[in-house]
Formats: C-alpha cells, structure tokens, sequence
C-alpha cells in the first residue's frame, strides 16, 4: 500500500506535539531573556536569580517523575491537556510575581517578595513543563509505527529549537512595547490556543474518527498482540525499575541531557566572556546554532531507518545510529584550539555538537517505546527524564565550579575546553552504559 493510500492523519498530531515542544520552551525562556532588566527592576543578587532558575531545574526534574506516571494512569489526551493549562498558567503567573510575592511574605515566607513571587510562578510553570515530554513521546508510540517513531520524534523535539530561536526574537520587543509582565502573559496565554487544537484533533488512535481504517492498521502493524491499543490498566511503577531496559534510558538521558542544558544555560555566557559580545551580538550566532540543531534532530530522527531498511530490527538499527551519531560530538573538543580564528569555529563546531545531541535525543527517547508496552511509556520515559533533569543540574553546578576555579587563576579558557570535552565524549561513554546494561535486545511485554 502506498503512502497516499494509507493517509497522513498521523502527522497532524506530530504537527501539534511540535507546536506544544516550541511552546513549552518558549515559556521557559522568557525569564533568562528578561533577566538582565528583572534583576535591576528588583536588585536581585546573583545567588537571588540563581535561587529562582534552580527552583524550575529542579521542580522540572522531580514533577518528570510523577508527570509521567499520571499521564499513563489517565491517558495522553487529559494528561497532555492538563500538562499545558498548569503550565501556561505558571508562565502567566510571573506577570503578577510581585502581589503573590507579597501575600506570601505576609503569611510569613522569609524572602524578599519579588523573589518569592517569582519562585512560586516557576514551581508551577516547572510541574505543567515536566508533562510535555512524556506525553508527546508517548503520543508518538500511539500514532506511529516504531520505525517512523524517532523520526516523528525527531521533527517534534525540534520544537525545543524554534523555541530557542523565536524566544530572543520576541520576547524582548514584547517587553519593551508592552512592558515585562506583558511578555509573560502574552507568550503564556499560546498555550490555550493549543489546548484547543489539541481536544478538537486529538484522540486515542481506536476512538479516532479522522482517521481513516487503513492508516490505523498501518499504525498497529507492529503492536503487540498483548497490549491493549488504549490506557486502563494500571502499570507496576516500582516493577519498572526492576527492569535493566530501565535503566539504560535512566543512563542515556542523566549521562547526555546535562549536554544539552550546558549549551542552553551557558553558550550565551561563552561567547560574551571569551568574544566581549554583547547581547544583541548574540542573535546571529545563537540563530545559526539552533538552526543548525533542528537539521541534526530531524535528520537524526531519520537515520536508523536507513538501518532498518536494511533489515535491522527497530531497537538494533536506533542503537547503530545512535553509535555513529555519538562520534560527532567529538568535534566540540576543536572549538577552544580553533577559537582563535574566528568565533564562528566554536559555533560551528557546538552546533555540530548540539545537531548530534538532537539527533541522539530523538533517538533515545524512541528507545523506551522500542522496548517498553505503551501503558508503560510515559512513566519510563518519566523517571528517564528526572535522571536528564538531575543530569543538567550536576552538569551546570560542574560548569559553575569549574569556571570559578579556573577564572580565578586567570584560565577561564581552559576551564571552557575542559567542560567542551565532557560535552564531546558524554555520548560514546552513554551509549557504552545502554549497551552494557542491555547487550541483546528484549521486549518487555509482560509488566
Ligand atoms: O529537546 C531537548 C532535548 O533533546 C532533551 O534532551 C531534553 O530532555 C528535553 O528537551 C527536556 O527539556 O526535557
């Protein structure tokens, strides 16, 4: 049968994952972008900023755990709904940081009320973020056949890179005409439009009446006879982590993911200290990087099908991609030695480093489906991404001191080539760990 026959519904829902992915990291940019003007509106220290983006790393990394379980306990359709509104929400809150700050220091919080207020607005914004991850990839199983699921993936998660790039194009200009608390609303309030599109379009694949017959047969072509092709039963949370399958997402995502929140909380930082750009220097070279991520993630998303396509089986073909994609990050170990010529080397060379991390995240996000039940996936792909969350956190707390360390011998770029190695070989060393933990593909189905 070919494609024009079977249909195309499936797409559409990759279309509104990736709407959901761009948003979600729209909303969690907002505040870096207007943090330079917050901290002089309000006199925050560096530890007061630093306090308040620590209260979403972490909030975000241990809502991923429970995020992903209530979505599997309660379907994608609810779940992913309630995910966007507690989210949109909590990015709608920080316009109004300063009277919750105040109720807060009046019922006792001791902290300055800005600083509570803003707190508060990043704990919720961080518990409705953790849902889009699990949600979407789980999403992706329901509506995807396994070897179209990390290419599906990989155009979704590039969203997380529109994200990026449309974030310091609008976020700004917003503040400056309408004024800070106006960008929060504004940037927030997108959220209810995707609620919208997605109860109108969404729908389990078997309740679906847009679909048509032959493009659902051509979903469930892979589905285990065992599975139910809808949610209900109820999955044995502590049962998974008996599971060494488990484990090797756990150590794909802590071991990489921290890679990827490094690029994203500290390349600005690198270009202004060791080039003196400044702010609005940075839109060129940011722009070029994460374009350069969405080719990486979407082509990435792709590659194992190439495999696959010469008889691999889905998991064996994703881990021979995910092998060769682990070598290009090495790259990034040129960008100090190359610095010299010309800032465009360490940008060209971490965006080759950042396209493989896409590419990999596609893929490693495709493993849990390649080796779990459905009902399973959005707690997996939860405790997984609690590990990345933690995994960012370590790895920013890493930079933090090691840049101090050398900076204060006058070596900062040393300690910038020695947090670029970590970068360059955190893939071989994870996909070392999946495969050790899992040397031999096996499909759970019975949990
Ligand atoms: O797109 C983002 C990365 O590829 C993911 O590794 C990351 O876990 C994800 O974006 C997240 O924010 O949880």
């Amino acid at each position: 049968m070919n494609h024009q026959t079977i249909g195309k519904y499936r797409w559409t829902i990759c279309a509104l994952l990736f709407f959901a992915t761009t948003v979600n990291y729209l909303d969690r940019q907002v505040l870096s972008l207007l943090a330079p003007a917050l901290s002089k509106e309000f006199g925050w220290s560096n530890s007061d900023y630093a306090n308040i983006t620590a209260v979403f790393q972490f909030g975000y990394a241990i809502s991923m755990l429970f995020a992903g379980r209530f979505i599997d306990a309660i379907g994608t359709r609810r779940a992913f709904t309630i995910a966007v509104v507690v989210w949109s929400l909590g990015a709608m809150m920080h316009a109004f940081s300063v009277p919750i700050g105040a109720a807060l220091v009046a019922l006792g919080v001791g902290l300055p009320v800005s600083v509570a207020g803003f707190m508060v607005s990043r704990a919720v914004l961080a518990l409705g973020e953790a849902g889009n991850f699990p949600a979407a990839i789980k999403a992706t199983a329901e509506y995807f056949p396994k070897k179209e699921r990390s290419f599906a993936t990989g155009i979704f998660n590039s969203g997380a890179n529109v994200g990026a790039i449309l974030a310091p194009l609008t976020v700004p200009w917003i503040a400056v005409t309408w004024g800070w608390q106006m960008a929060f609303i504004a940037i927030g309030a997108i959220g209810f439009l995707w609620v919208a599109l997605w109860l109108t379009f969404y729908d389990a694949p078997a309740r679906q009446r847009r679909l048509g017959a032959a493009e659902l047969a051509y979903i469930e072509s892979d589905r285990e006879v065992t599975e139910p092709a809808v949610d209900g039963a109820k999955v044995p949370w502590f049962r998974l982590l008996a599971h060494r399958q488990t484990w090797a997402f756990v150590a794909g995502k802590f071991l990489t993911d921290g890679v990827w929140w490094f690029y994203l909380f500290w390349l600005p930082k690198y270009l202004t200290s060791q080039y003196g750009m400044s702010t609005t220097d940075l839109a060129l070279p940011l722009t070029v990087l994460y374009s350069m991520t969405m080719i990486g993630s979407i082509g990435g998303g792709w590659f194992p099908t190439y495999f696959m396509e010469r008889g691999y089986k889905p998991y064996d073909g994703r881990m021979r991609a995910m092998l060769v994609i682990a070598f290009f990050p090495l790259v990034v170990l040129l960008a100090q030695p190359l610095g010299g010529i010309s800032y465009w080397m360490p940008v060209l060379l971490i965006g080759v480093g950042a396209s493989a991390h896409q590419a990999w995240s596609a893929n490693l996000f495709t493993t849990v489906s390649d080796m779990f039940p459905k009902r399973a996936i959005g707690s997996i792909v939860g405790i997984g991404g609690m590990a990345g969350g933690l995994g960012g956190v370590a790895v920013s707390k890493l930079g933090g001191w090691i840049f101090d360390a050398y900076g204060a011998r006058g070596q900062l770029s040393t300690g910038y080539m020695v947090m670029f190695s970590v970068c360059a070989l955190a893939y071989l060393v994870a996909w070392a760990a999946m495969k050790a933990l899992v040397p031999r593909h096996k499909e759970i189905t019975a949990l």
